[in-house]
């Protein structure tokens, strides 16, 4: 059924200019997206005025939600000094500063315009560093769109590369080594087997496609221990999981990474990415010895709105906003199983802090059960005002309160029921 006449007719106009009207894989929809005309704190509007509390947060991007007033204020100052300059800002500087202090392990800070950009920053600073091709990356881990990570990237357990990027060269995927999530001797083996060809070991603490569960405290020592001993680098890549704790997830969970690469919520809702870590490793990018090791460009690197807005969010992101956050986190989780378990559904919901992720039956043959399921309950989810990620993906924002945890798990049961309902017609 017509869930927005306004985006149905928004999205055929789209068709005429953009290829299935879309600009952004993670977000089509189909028959057709919902379209925001606005966001404000932790609701959206759609195109028909018809309002949803965001519990997706732009992928997770806005801890403070939607146009908070201080990072309006904050961006809407920097854009009125110029928003970019073919020269250095005080505002790179001091933002610089604010990421560096978040952990002792960021010693130096690089910023791009996405987490994509920083995530291919951070696997080139590793193989400059080292001088070795290869990287490990995790069977079934995200981490955007730079074609020697964009492999095995959709939450299977396959250790055999392929490329989701159709036609990406074949020695690229030879470069690009899968080794096993959670399994210390089944990932540890697969690198001693190249020990000598590898630059790092690329690891999200807390992988949403792999069903947002987080690497235990073994795993990730057996993972320094490696890294340790053979010289290969280890790469956080916490665009999604640095918000789980005040110093990033590696710390929360005991472990220490070479390279961090950050992104989504340190910009405050602007185009952001950043490569941190130890200065040696770093170093690759300082042309103030003669040419790096490593040139990186960018038009908008740095550029003085984004550090504004990235400032504010930090700034307002306290150990006392993310326990906060992180206990309404808890709560929803809670809410949600309790809302499955009542309904007899074998599914999951998963996640820590302030994430979460809602993931169908895992029986195989189940009916109820896989990406058409999560497609399901996410339709179901708009139609009973709540707004979560087609694959089940959510989290919890600063402007949110008891009254839209309440709301959301009286909706939920609704939706979980239209859902359960649609599959089985
Ligand atoms: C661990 C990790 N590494 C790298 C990236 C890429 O950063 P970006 O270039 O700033 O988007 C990301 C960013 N996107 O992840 C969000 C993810 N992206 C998606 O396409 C889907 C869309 O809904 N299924 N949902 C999501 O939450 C990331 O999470």
């Amino acid at each position: 059924e017509s869930i927005s006449t306004a985006s149905r007719e928004m999205y055929a106009r789209a068709c005429e200019v953009l290829p299935g009207g879309n600009t952004r894989t993670g977000i089509f929809n189909s028959p057709y997206p919902i379209y925001a005309r606005s966001g404000n704190g932790c609701r959206v509007t759609d195109l028909d005025g018809v309002e949803r509390i965001d519990f997706l947060n732009n992928s997770t991007t806005l801890i403070h939600g939607h146009a908070h007033p201080e990072i309006v204020a904050a961006v809407t100052e920097a854009a009125g000094r110029g928003t970019c300059f073919a020269l250095p800002t005080e505002a790179e500087v001091e933002f610089a500063e604010a990421v560096c202090a978040r952990n002792e392990s960021f010693e130096w800070a690089r910023f791009t315009s996405s987490g994509t950009e920083a995530v291919m920053m951070a696997v080139q600073a590793a193989r400059a560093y080292t001088g070795k091709p290869k990287i490990a990356k995790f069977a079934g881990a995200f981490h955007g769109a730079y074609d020697s990570v964009a492999v095995n990237n959709y939450g299977s357990d396959s250790l055999t590369p392929h490329s989701h990027a159709t036609g990406t060269p074949a020695a690229i995927l030879a470069n690009t080594v899968m080794i096993p999530f959670n399994d210390p001797d089944g990932a540890v083996a697969i690198l001693r087997e190249n020990v000598d060809d590898f630059a790092c070991v690329l690891i999200d603490p807390v992988p949403w496609r792999l069903g947002l569960l987080p690497a235990n405290r073994e795993f990730l020592a057996a993972l320094r221990a490696f890294c340790d001993e053979t010289g290969v680098l280890l790469v956080s890549d916490e665009i999604s999981s640095f918000r789980i704790g005040y110093h990033g997830a590696m710390h929360a969970m005991g472990g220490v990474a070479d390279l961090t690469v950050l992104g989504k919520i340190i910009g405050g809702g602007m185009p952001i990415g950043a490569v941190t870590g130890r200065s040696k490793f770093m170093s690759v990018f300082d042309p103030s010895q003669g040419t790096p090791k490593l040139p990186h460009s960018g038009s908008y690197n740095a550029n003085p709105v984004s550090m504004a807005a990235g400032m504010a969010s930090l700034r307002l992101l306290t150990p006392e906003q993310i326990d906060r956050i992180n206990a309404m986190g808890e709560q929803v989780r809670r809410e949600l199983r309790s809302v499955i378990a009542e309904e007899g559904l074998d599914w999951a919901v998963n996640g820590m802090s302030s994430l979460f992720r809602i993931v169908t039956s895992t029986v195989p043959g189940s009916d109820l059960s896989g990406p058409e399921l999560s497609r399901l309950l996410f339709q179901a989810l708009l139609t009973n005002g709540i707004l979560i990620g087609n694959s089940g993906l959510g989290c919890v924002s600063t402007p949110m309160g008891q009254g839209e945890i309440d709301e959301f798990a009286v909706n939920f049961k609704q939706a979980v029921r239209q859902a359960v309902a649609a599959a089985r017609s």
